[in-house]
């Protein structure tokens, strides 16, 4: 074994190219740190167990698909209980923070990082820090108690506040240093994440027994590696809903037409994935997957085709598709939110009024009646679902694991469906895509019979410029150059 290491990156390699990309420890920056036994050893609840505690060294490979000759690939540590915790319980003091948008299954999230604490670890003093990053120096703090969190699973949004912009990293780690925080919790998507690793870099150049655990929270499901992010399915639940509605008027009325706008800023899996559970759906529009309006193969064509043929139509359409055709048509603001996010133009108001126009101004005039529906932050407002519940359930206690045992500098993360340990880096990167060239989404397109808007050209292009697989789908796991030309029956 060899081990290269730098703040983020911690590299350690094995026989048959094994690599492990470690998380940071408090003790690659502090010496001589005392270890305690762990608290759930004396827990009736889990000293039952049979092996509660995670053994030391195991890992879970990012890629389990694999050839007999292949290399064992990139490992994740792998989350849980330890035997030797880092903190004693009296001397933690923790805080929480939601930043970004909103996302269901942000409060259980919450309920179960202070429950895990407080049952698990006997932790008892809890901040929750009002207003996302910028509630660090600006506002007030919340004491959470299990008491306080006990029902909050049941609403969504979150108790503590989101907010975008105010990432003001010393200022920040002044506020944790002052108060005497030593556990910090943070829950949010890609910005979020890379607010964490900078604040976790700055603790360590202060070299402070802090902890920094990161919880993905993206109901876009646009941060890499992880399985899927938790609200991602209760989002997708909802938005069936909407299509439900939306082809429930379409069918009513002669050439109806249901257009429905869902999240997705750059990556479009909401919509991808609704369309695929409703079936109702005839042609689905994405952020990744270029399309055009007029002309032979475009989309107007399409919908004539499909009224002929059918009398009525669904449209799905994520917010971040088309903004090529939008700035061409409309005048581009390029306006930023407070986090630097592009602002998006409402796509679905303008794609319904260029339908409209499209076949008023025909020359054999076919009469449309478009309704549109946009749920888009009514998807996100609500709470989790059953299996989202667990899931967040297991993503904060795997947190609370992973701080109490000294990994600092991690985002707690679903890996293959093993609760994992991911350095910062990792999930900062780059952004989780649809792959337009993978199989998912010719599955979708066998299942609403739309035109991909691609000629071969563009798809040899596409190809060369789409490297990173999708998780939710075949994966990383398919990413094995051997593997390309074997078809998988996932
Ligand atoms: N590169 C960065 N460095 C430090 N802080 C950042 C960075 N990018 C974003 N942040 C901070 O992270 C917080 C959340 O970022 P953002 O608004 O982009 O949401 P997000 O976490 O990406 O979630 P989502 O995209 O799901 O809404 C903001 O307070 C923002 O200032
Ligand atoms: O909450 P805001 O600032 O309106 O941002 C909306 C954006 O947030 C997201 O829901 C991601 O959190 C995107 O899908 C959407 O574009
Ligand atoms: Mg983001």
């Amino acid at each position: 074994m060899s081990c290269s290491e730098n703040s983020q990156l911690k590299i350690v390699t094995g026989e048959a190219g094994y690599v492990l990309e470690d998380v940071p420890h408090l003790t690659d920056y502090i010496t001589d740190l005392p270890t305690y036994p762990n608290p759930l050893r004396f827990n009736p609840a889990y000293s039952v167990v049979k092996q509660y505690f995670v053994h030391v060294d195991d890992t879970v490979p990012q890629k389990i698909v694999v050839h007999k000759n292949s290399p064992r690939g990139t490992h994740f540590r792998r989350a849980g209980p330890r035997q030797k915790v880092y903190f004693e319980s009296e001397e933690v003091h923790a805080c929480i923070v939601t930043c970004g948008g909103l996302c269901p299954g942000l409060n259980t999230v919450i309920r179960e990082i202070v429950c895990g604490l407080y049952h698990m670890y006997g932790v008892s003093r809890i901040l929750g820090i009002d207003g996302g990053y910028k509630g660090f120096y600006a506002r007030n703090t919340i004491t959470l108690t299990p008491k306080v969190v006990n029902d909050i699973h049941k609403r969504g949004g979150t108790i503590l506040g989101t907010s975008r912009g105010g990432h003001d990293t010393s200022k920040i780690v002044d506020s944790i240093q002052d108060r005497g925080i030593n556990q910090v919790y943070i829950i949010g998507g890609d910005g979020t994440q890379k607010g964490a690793a900078v604040i976790y870099e700055e603790i360590r150049r202060r070299g402070l027994k802090v902890a920094v655990a990161g919880i993905p929270k993206t109901i876009d499901n646009d941060i890499p590696v992880i399985d899927k992010s938790f609200g991602f399915d209760t989002a997708v639940e909802e938005a069936q809903r909407a299509i439900n509605a939306a082809h429930v008027e379409a069918e009513s009325i002669e050439n109806g037409i249901g257009v429905v706008k869902l999240m997705g800023r750059y990556s479009g899996f909401i919509a991808m994935y609704a369309t695929l559970a409703s079936r109702d759906v005839d042609c689905c529009l994405i952020p990744e997957s270029p399309f055009y309006l007029e002309g032979k193969g475009g989309l107007f064509d399409y919908i004539e085709k499909r009224l002929k043929e059918n009398g009525h139509m669904v449209i799905v359409i994520a917010e971040g598709a088309g903004q090529d055709l939008l700035s061409e048509s409309l005048q581009s603001m390029n306006l930023k939110d407070a986090s630097g996010n592009k602002l998006l133009q409402d796509v679905g108001l303008w794609i319904s009024q260029r339908i409209k126009d499209h076949f008023a101004r025909q020359h054999n005039k076919m009469v449309i009646n478009l309704k549109y529906i946009d749920p888009t932050y009514m998807i996100r407002a609500i709470p989790s679902n059953a299996s989202d519940n667990v899931y967040c359930t297991l993503l904060a206690q795997s947190a609370v694991h992973g701080a109490m045992a000294g990994y600092t500098g991690f985002t707690s993360g679903l890996v293959n469906g093993r609760q994992t340990y991911i350095p910062f880096n990792r999930v900062t990167e780059r952004q989780n895509k649809v792959v337009i060239t993978d199989r998912m989404w010719a599955r979708l397109l066998a299942s609403t019979n739309q035109p991909s808007f691609l000629d071969p050209k563009d798809v040899t292009e596409v190809k060369k410029e789409e490297e990173p697989q999708t998780q939710l789908l075949d994966g990383e796991n398919c990413k094995d150059p051997l593997a390309k030309d074997i078809p998988s029956l996932t």
